[in-house]
């Protein structure tokens, strides 16, 4: 292969993800950010020509703009003059908030996404002339097949996006009180912290994901960073996880985040791999639960444990079995390898996570190296260390790691039994979580064999994914049936009521959005210097309540009662769709049951766990409905604008009755 030919470019795109091993600071790992984001260009051009062809041959439903410049990689100018219409400058979408997305458009995100990983990740070539170390020993790369190198990189591309969004997430405190922001899903990151090494690779200008965002960025969806990349997550789940068990999230995917310009110290509230108590320091802090305690007094009000089908609250040790997708990198992280036992199964999104850390004898890798974070790995043909190690001979200094060691962090050993906890503590009932996910056939031998059942698993990640994702947002929506593109788009959504029908944050008004320099080291989620703040304080931000009559939204600290009042306007009444309990954060609508059309508490009524998974709020007076699986609940706002869809006949629309 020619060096700096077109195969050896795609092959260092690639390989670039898992280069230098040593300690690296944090300019070492911009350099390589940007020689990722550089690399990643030229799989980009081909990727564009690839989701045109993919549209030509009718596949898609809408146009896509990388159509309209014949290909060219974007360009900011052009975005900037405004002359393609629906598309505007990352950096116009500062306080971006989402006016509408359609379940076409939400999967038609899935679909660009599967044809950017098919494209981007589908003819590697491999070559010996970057893998001669002088320091290091030196191994075959005919180790490695052609397979295993596409594998890799797509399951790195798929990784990256759901440790995008989770990393957008776990900033989030809802108690914070130091003057900055509760943070959460937000579309920031401090993409300059070592924390998120990586990302910004994944998140450019060039970068493919952002390109397909650009897509979705101007009318009719003027969709906000936050909730592009949940829905990109999402997407990427639904791709990866096993046929014939797909975890779809569509029905309780929800729009409306607005992005914020500015998360400084957003990184510092990013969970470290060093110890278990960082699960206890983040996820609790968040509202979410570590282990499987009905009786934690931070878990969401509810009547049993048995709502959501006898599983345990299991919030952080389910979020964790995302690791069963993607790598870790050597010079971003310092953990290298895959938690998956081959790049294969690092593709797919299922519990065999859980399953790797109860089948494997763990030992602890790096102890002697202050250079790379002690993590775990276990012996065994081609997972030592030293084999998978070779770096470049063209003097680049960058360490190629060419195999994939499999590895655990120490947090995720948090909820291994294979340590000793004591019995009914936290740490423990985590444990027996994991043991619950990876659902051994005999409980005799948790070390496996193992069943197929992905649904425990599924089922708690589901519940948990939910929590994180709306974490301090109130109101958000669901899938719309369609998007009426009406918008301008020099218009920001969160300033025209018409296309903000009930979206409002959380946060309490002092912590609205501030006018900061941004994080990033793009200016995809910056300000221009003149930019106005686009506050969206509760009072202020358009509902579907014409007569300004109070709402239920959580403005202030929370109380310790349920805050309850309905949205109402004439005949036409709302339930809210997220209410507040104290110190457990705002609850979705699912929570809601009603007796006679009467609101009577959280999980007064349950939906049959089978075949429906949330009920609907009540609406235009109708009683609380089941929504079957993989639908939502029809927007509050079609009722109370006199525009119920169908008269409460459509299951899963107003006035549906089917109560387990
Ligand atoms: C205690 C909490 C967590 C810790 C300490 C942690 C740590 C890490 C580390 C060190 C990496 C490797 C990064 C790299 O070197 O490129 C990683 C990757 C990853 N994380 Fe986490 N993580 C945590 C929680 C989560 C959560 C909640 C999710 C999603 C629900 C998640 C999803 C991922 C994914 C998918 C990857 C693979 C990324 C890729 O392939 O590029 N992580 N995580």
């Amino acid at each position: 292969m020619r060096p700096g030919g077109d195969g050896h470019r795609q092959l260092t795109a690639t390989m670039s993800h898992f280069q230098q091993k040593s300690s690296i600071g944090i300019e070492t790992r911009h350099r390589l950010d940007r020689h990722h984001r550089a690399q990643q260009h030229h799989g980009f051009v081909q990727l564009r020509s690839t989701l045109v062809a993919h549209r030509h041959a009718g596949h898609r439903r809408r146009a896509l703009p990388f159509a309209r410049n014949g290909g060219e990689p974007p360009n900011d100018e052009v975005h900037s003059k405004g002359n393609l219409r629906g598309r505007r400058r990352l950096v116009d979408l500062n306080n971006a908030q989402t006016a509408c997305l359609s379940e076409d458009a939400y999967y038609a995100i899935e679909e660009d996404i599967r044809v950017a990983s098919e494209t981007l990740f589908a003819d590697f070539e491999l070559t010996t002339e970057v893998d001669v170390d002088p320091s290091r020993r030196v191994v075959e790369l005919a180790n490695v097949t052609i397979a295993d190198a596409s594998n890799i990189g797509k399951a790195h591309f798929f990784g990256g996006i759901v440790r995008l969004a989770a990393h957008d997430f776990m900033d989030y405190d809802p108690n914070d009180a130091s003057g900055g922001s509760q943070m959460g899903q937000d579309g920031c990151i401090d993409w300059e912290h070592p924390a998120n090494a990586g990302l910004p690779g994944l998140w450019c200008d060039d970068c493919a994901l952002t390109e397909i965002y650009n897509v979705y960025a101007g009318e009719p969806y003027f969709l906000s960073r936050a909730d592009f990349w949940v829905a990109a997550a999402n997407a990427v789940m639904h791709i990866t996880s096993p046929e014939g068990e797909k975890l779809d999230l569509a029905g309780t995917f929800r729009f409306g985040r607005v992005d914020a310009e500015t998360c400084e110290g957003s990184a510092l509230r990013l969970p470290e791999s060093g110890s278990c108590s960082e699960v206890e320091r983040v996820f609790p802090r968040m509202g979410l639960s570590w282990t499987g305690n009905c009786n934690d007094d931070r878990l969401p009000v509810i009547s049993t444990c048995a709502y959501l089908f006898d599983l345990p609250f299991a919030d952080a040790t389910a979020l964790l079995g995302a690791h069963s997708l993607g790598r870790g990198d050597a010079k971003f992280s310092g953990h290298h390898g895959i938690w998956a036992n081959s790049e294969a199964e690092s593709l797919v999104f299922d519990k065999r996570y859980y399953e790797e850390i109860l089948r494997r004898a763990w030992i602890p890798r790096n102890l002697d190296d202050d250079s790379i974070p002690q993590d775990w790995t276990w012996g065994g043909a081609g997972n030592d260390e030293d084999d998978a190690i070779a770096t470049r001979a063209d003097g680049g200094g960058d360490i190629v790691l060419n195999l994939s060691p499999r590895f655990m962090l120490n947090t995720d050993f948090s909820q291994s039994p294979c340590q000793t906890y004591e019995a009914g503590s936290e740490r423990d009932e985590a444990a027996q979580a994991v043991v619950r996910f990876a659902d051994p056939r005999s409980a005799v031998d948790i070390t496996g064999p193992f069943s197929n059942n992905n649904q425990p698993f599924f089922d708690a990640f589901a519940v948990a994914w939910e929590k994180a994702t709306t974490n301090g947002w109130t109101n958000l929506s669901t899938l719309s049936e369609a998007c009426v593109p009406d918008a301008s788009p020099s218009q920001s959504p969160s300033a025209n009521p018409t296309k903000n029908p009930s979206t409002k944050p959380s946060f309490p008004p002092t912590n609205e959005p501030s006018l900061g320099p941004s994080s990033s080291p793009t200016n995809h989620s910056s300000s221009p210097p003149s930019a106005k703040p686009v506050s969206v304080p509760p009072s202020t931000n358009p509902t579907n309540n014409p007569t300004n009559e109070p709402t239920s939204v959580p403005t202030a600290e929370p109380s310790r009662t349920l805050t309850l009042a309905p949205v109402s306007s004439g005949d036409c009444k709302d339930w809210p769709s997220t209410f507040a309990v104290a110190g457990k954060g705002d609850k979705d609508c699912q929570w809601v049951g009603t007796q006679d059309g009467t609101f009577v508490g959280p999980g007064s009524k349950k939906c049959k766990k089978a075949e429906f998974h949330q009920k609907c709020p009540e609406t235009c007076n109708m009683p609380c409905g089941c929504v079957p699986k993989n639908e939502a609940c029809s927007a509050n706002e079609d009722c109370c604008s006199g525009n119920c869809r169908d008269g409460g006949k459509k299951a899963g629309t107003c006035g549906n009755e089917l109560f387990g």
